[in-house]
């Protein structure tokens, strides 16, 4: 219920005035949605959208004890008219889902009043105290449309009396780093100096640490395409801090000037789906070459055979090596008793490593639904967990437990003291947050020179199945509903479907295929495996028949009166009364 005397207070006023300066832009029927990594769209159509969040950062803040709270502007590798905003929570992970809900409902709002409204009430529903000490800090990668969104983002912050830090261009990995370093600053758990600076300094003191005793340089440096963006100014920074005879990289793709050219032809997302080399690439045969995306999240490697066969060594690739080498270190200094690793992957991995983490490695593999967030959160609940996705989005998280028993080991042996000192230092090299480009270009290097390895020795450990990965455009993406449980890798809704598509996977050897809607873009993808390159083509053209011809029902008007099925109605962004308060305490105290 909101009071006459609440409207009248000046930051609810000043909130009311000021987002007038960024009125809706009209989206027709659709409804704004924080998908698998915030809200994200064509540029224009953001600002109003970057002010809610804003306000609703400021909450959290509030809700969090005044703890900082991030928020990134960033559509990753979408392309460059598209932008972003995502959320980033007081320990650097994403925004915790219950507020998801509150973010969507702030984005919708018609009009100022109905703006100035539900902030009143998410406050009240929150139950906020509305004097709480709040603080925000934000980036933004090297999109133009970023200044504008900054704007937006600010006046809400000045109109929510929060304190802000413009930590201006950076990559998302490195706001997550800058929010949880401030928030444990002072405290026995410090991240790091609380600057882009003291995160450079970080890795690279890190790194140098895994080198303590001496291994062989790799043959040749690693080339790193940045997908023409942000990553190319943060990793020539970043090079500064590192010795050249220990790490070498030579940075392909970064005309951050020329906006256009941003994920175009290039970058991390481009090179896995394509599976193909990027724009600028000169390798020879059996170079080491690595491709980010537009924010430095993510990051795949490749390399051509003789006779420039394509070879591509994925997030799945990226997990397995880590799992491995990390696993062995454990074993190494003692700890195996003690610390336990586990991996996380989603439905996308192929089956190919799954089979070589479970039976060659030995390790624990656990499914989750696409989206880092919720492989953080699996990962987290283990001693070591290894999460990525097939398309190089990951991170290796070291729990609480396990960075106590490595502090606390005392090594028997000169041995166990080497794998005990690389074990500390790779914990530390690895970005504890979220997936990080650097870090994982950092830690793969390291391991690959511990090993000594090539590329070449690296794909060996396993084949993958032969698999591919499309996009259809569909009516409304939102119909396509996975059954709750499956990881994604049954289709519910629209009920037709999973049926059809049963019957045409069991006709082929080793056969997988799932479809699902993208949290990112107006599309579901189709994935498909087999143990034939031939077979998935197959697969996949008649799978994707079926996808077109029975959604295309959709169209019809008499989806939109199902208004009793309140999954339905969530998932079209439909429903509009707030949810029930979250339980009494939700949150945590830090
Ligand atoms: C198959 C695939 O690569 N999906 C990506 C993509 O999500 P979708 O929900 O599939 O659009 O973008 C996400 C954010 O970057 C990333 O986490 C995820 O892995
Ligand atoms: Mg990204």
């Amino acid at each position: 219920m909101l009071f006459e005397q609440d409207i009248m207070e000046p930051e609810f006023e000043a909130v009311l005035e000021a987002c007038k300066q960024f009125p809706r832009a009209d989206t027709g029927k659709k409804d704004y949605g924080y998908g698998t990594a915030g809200f994200r769209m064509r540029a224009d159509l953001l600002p109003s959208v970057v002010f809610t969040v804003g306000l609703l950062a400021s909450l959290r803040s509030r809700k969090c004890n005044g703890n900082v709270i991030g928020i990134m502007i960033t559509a990753s590798h979408n392309p460059a008219e598209d932008n972003g905003v995502k959320i980033v929570d007081p320990e650097g992970e994403m925004m915790s889902e219950e507020w998801e809900w509150y973010a969507t409902w702030l984005a919708n709002a018609r009009d100022p009043e109905g703006l100035r409204n539900s902030y009143m009430q998410c406050m009240n529903q929150l139950r906020i105290l509305r004097e709480s000490p709040r603080k925000v800090i934000f980036a933004r990668d090297t999109r133009p449309s970023g200044e504008a969104l900054v704007k937006a983002l600010k006046a809400a912050l000045e109109a929510s009396g929060t304190e802000y830090i413009d930590y201006g261009i950076a990559t998302t990995p490195q706001l997550h780093y800058l929010v949880r370093a401030t928030n444990t600053l002072g405290s026995d758990r410090e991240y790091g100096e609380v600057s882009i600076e003291g995160y450079y300094k970080k890795l690279a003191a890190a790194f140098m640490n895994t080198m303590h005793i001496e291994y062989a340089n790799q043959a040749g440096p690693v080339y790193v395409d940045c997908a023409n963006g942000v990553g190319a100014p943060q990793l020539k920074e970043l090079l500064k801090h590192l010795p050249e005879d220990k790490f070498k990289a030579i940075i392909v793709n970064d005309k951050i000037d020329q906006p256009d050219r941003l994920n175009n032809r290039c970058g991390a997302d481009w090179v896995k789906t394509q599976q193909r080399v990027p724009e600028d690439f000169t390798g020879k045969a059996w170079d080491r070459w690595t491709s980010l995306d537009g924010d430095a999240d993510r990051i795949v490697y490749y390399f051509c055979e003789e006779g420039s066969v394509f070879r591509l060594l994925d997030g799945d690739r990226i997990a397995t090596l880590a799992a491995d080498y990390i696993g062995e270190l454990v074993t190494k200094s003692g700890l195996g008793e003690q610390i336990k690793l586990g991996v996380v992957q989603t439905a996308y991995a192929n089956g190919a490593s799954t089979k070589y983490i479970e039976k060659t490695l030995k390790l624990k593999v656990e499914f989750t639904p696409t989206g880092v967030k919720h492989l953080h959160h699996a990962a987290a609940r283990q001693d070591i967990g290894v999460y990525f996705e097939a398309n190089g989005h990951g991170t290796v998280l070291f729990s609480e437990r396990a960075q106590k028993a490595m502090r606390k080991h005392q090594p028997q042996s000169t041995a166990q003291l080497n794998a005990l000192t690389t074990l500390r230092a790779l914990s530390n090299l690895i970005n504890q947050t979220v997936g990080d480009a650097l870090s994982d270009l950092l830690l793969v290097e390291v391991i690959l020179s511990h090993k000594q390895w090539t590329v070449k020795e690296w794909l060996s450990t396993y084949s993958d199945l032969p698999n591919k990965l499309l996009k259809v455009n569909v009516m409304d993406r939102n119909k396509f509903i996975t059954v709750p449980g499956s990881a994604e890798r049954r289709l519910e809704r629209p009920p037709a479907i999973q049926p059809r598509m049963d019957e045409i996977i069991a006709k082929y050897r080793e056969g997988r295929c799932f479809v699902r809607a993208s949290g990112t873009e107006d599309a579901v993808r189709i994935y498909g495996e087999a143990a034939e390159a031939y077979d998935v083509e197959d697969m996949l053209g008649h799978v994707t028949e079926v996808v077109i011809n029975i959604s295309g029902m959709f169209i019809e008007p008499w989806v939109y009166k199902r208004a009793d099925d309140k999954k339905e109605e969530l998932a079209m962004g439909l429903r509009r009364d707030p949810p029930d308060p979250l339980p009494g305490g939700e949150q945590r105290t830090r």
